[in-house]
């Protein structure tokens, strides 16, 4: 089943379940009996060798999935052993009928112990889901640590346990998935976060509810995909000139510090803006233009000489290599007093945590360092729940918000809504990524898309072509190897919208 842009918190997941159950008179037991089955589909088409299955089953129904799957594999004729844990007399409704019905099988169930795991080909991690609701501690620790240092392959159910389901937080311990299925509602914390490391491969099932349940739940966090990307990009008249594409200024490049206005003036073209201008120090305005001819270079020194630049320009991509001396802070100053829609990354971020100002329309790109600084909070605090310090960043400094990081997260005050990116990699947390992505978000937004969509679409093709590169290794990768795939996805993205 395709992965739904929609995505929820285990709240809502829960009143989604409330829904099918109380108002569509679906049992709870057949949700059940259908999560189990779906998660045991997958175990047998993705693990198709796998014969011995250790399922490890908590107490609530999460754990109810699992003695679902472990009753399914010994009725398919796997070796079954389901290791419980916590208070098995506790248990109560589907989950202890499940649990019931899985003994009368004739399953195997005994309490959990370490060495138990050894000798299995599978782990099925049915002990937490969306009831998670505190640091994992004692023996719940214990399994998840031993599942983690077992190597043994995992299959996580709804949730890899010990993962917040809407942050992505790792509450103490958490188990790494080699892949996860995901019932009735994504969950946003499997997207972000610690959320990607643990979550492996994220497969969803509906469980056959009624679509129009969905309805009464709005989702307030969406999956970027190349489906809700199609046809933002405006067509290309052929009697058009360069002037039509957008004007670019890329403000940034102190002393010493060429490189990144440079990456970012030229993913400004590779995004299809139609001139691109570079303000820089100085020093090495010269060498800067013989490296890309293409960037029409200026050295500036003061905001007098900044003004005609100004002037010509639709957008302004400000703060790469910007520095944090009177230099940079007197160019940036000079841009924010224009009313030009803004880019600003890197140092003027850094500017904006001492100095908060406002502007009419700006996408601010943060890292998660960055966005401590401009919060006053700690990095780990951001990590913790990215959602909550997009959301806040996005209060705060208004215009656009994008977190940069594992599952970076876009938030628009023009439509509350917090966009996720599923795609991306770890090749990718080398220098210059961030200045690429500020000059691919400037190039789209010189092209008239409105800074929401612009900080989407430029997030979404930084990452796919990321992907791209990262298909012969993800080590190595240079912020300009993404270059030509950024230009590629564009270019796909448009034509098979027709554009
Ligand atoms: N109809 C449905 O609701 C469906 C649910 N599905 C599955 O059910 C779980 C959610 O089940 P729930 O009983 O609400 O909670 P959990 O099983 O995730 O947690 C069980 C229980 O564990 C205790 N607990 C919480 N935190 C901790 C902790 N840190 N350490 C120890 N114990 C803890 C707490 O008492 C919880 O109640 C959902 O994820 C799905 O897997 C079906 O899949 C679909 C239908
Ligand atoms: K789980």
């Amino acid at each position: 089943m395709r992965l739904p842009e929609a995505l929820y918190t285990a709240a809502q997941v829960r009143e989604l379940d409330r829904l099918a159950i109380e108002e569509r008179r679906i049992p709870g037991a057949k949700l059940m009996q259908r999560a189990g089955a779906a998660a045991f589909e997958l175990l047998r088409t993705r693990w198709p060798q796998a014969r011995r299955v250790a399922v490890l089953c908590g107490t609530g129904n999460n754990g109810g999935d699992g003695y679902v799957m472990a009753r399914l594999a010994r009725a398919a004729g796997l070796t079954v052993n389901v290791l419980s844990l916590g208070a098995v007399e506790k248990m109560r409704g589907d989950a202890a009928a499940a649990r019931k019905q899985c003994k009368s099988a004739g399953v195997a169930i005994r309490n959990f112990q370490t060495d138990l795991l050894a000798g299995h080909d599978i782990i099925i991690d049915a002990m937490l889901g969306t009831g998670l609701e505190r640091e994992v501690e004692g023996e719940w620790r214990a399994a998840i640590e031993a599942i983690n240092a077992s190597r043994i392959p995992v299959l996580a159910v709804d949730v890899p346990s010990g993962l917040n389901a809407d942050t992505g937080h790792v509450m103490g311990a958490a188990v790494r998935a080699d892949a996860t299925m995901s019932f009735i509602g994504l969950k946003a914390g499997l997207f972000t976060g610690a959320g990607r490391e643990h979550a492996g491969e994220i497969f969803f099932n509906d469980l056959n509810v009624p679509p129009d349940i969905y309805a009464g739940v709005p989702a307030l966090v969406r999956r970027l995909t190349e489906t809700s990307l199609h046809g933002l990009m405006p067509g290309r008249r052929r009697d058009m000139h360069k002037g039509d594409a957008g004007h670019v200024l890329v403000i940034g490049g102190d002393r010493g510090m060429p490189g990144a206005a440079r990456l970012a003036g030229e993913a400004a073209y590779r995004a299809g803006a139609g001139l691109v201008m570079l303000a820089t120090h100085p020093e090495h305005a010269a060498h800067i233009s013989t490296a890309c001819p293409e960037l029409i270079v200026h050295g500036v020194a003061t905001p007098e000489e900044l003004r005609p630049l100004l002037a010509r320009a639709d957008v302004i991509a400000a703060g790469p290599g910007l520095g944090q001396g009177a230099w940079g802070d007197a160019l940036f100053g000079a841009a924010l007093d224009t009313k030009l829609p803004m880019v600003v990354d890197a140092d003027a971020l850094n500017t904006l945590a001492t100095d908060p100002l406002m502007h009419a329309d700006w996408i601010l790109t943060p890292h998660p360092g960055e966005a401590a600084r401009m919060l006053g909070m700690t990095t780990e605090q951001i990590q913790a729940d990215r959602f909550a310090a997009v959301r806040e960043l996005n209060a705060s400094f208004g215009g656009v918000c994008v977190l940069k990081g594992a599952g970076t997260l876009i938030a628009s005050l023009y439509d509350g809504v917090v966009s996720v990116c599923d795609r991306g990699n770890p090749g990718m947390a080398s220098g210059g990524m961030g200045d690429v992505l500020t000059g691919v978000i400037a190039g789209l937004r010189a092209q008239g898309l409105i800074s929401p969509v612009a900080a989407r679409l430029g997030v979404w093709l930084h990452a796919m072509a990321g992907d791209d590169v990262a298909a012969s290794g993800e080590i190595g990768m240079l912020a300009s190897d993404l270059f030509p795939h950024i230009r590629g996805r564009l270019n796909r993205l448009v034509r098979h919208a027709g554009g």
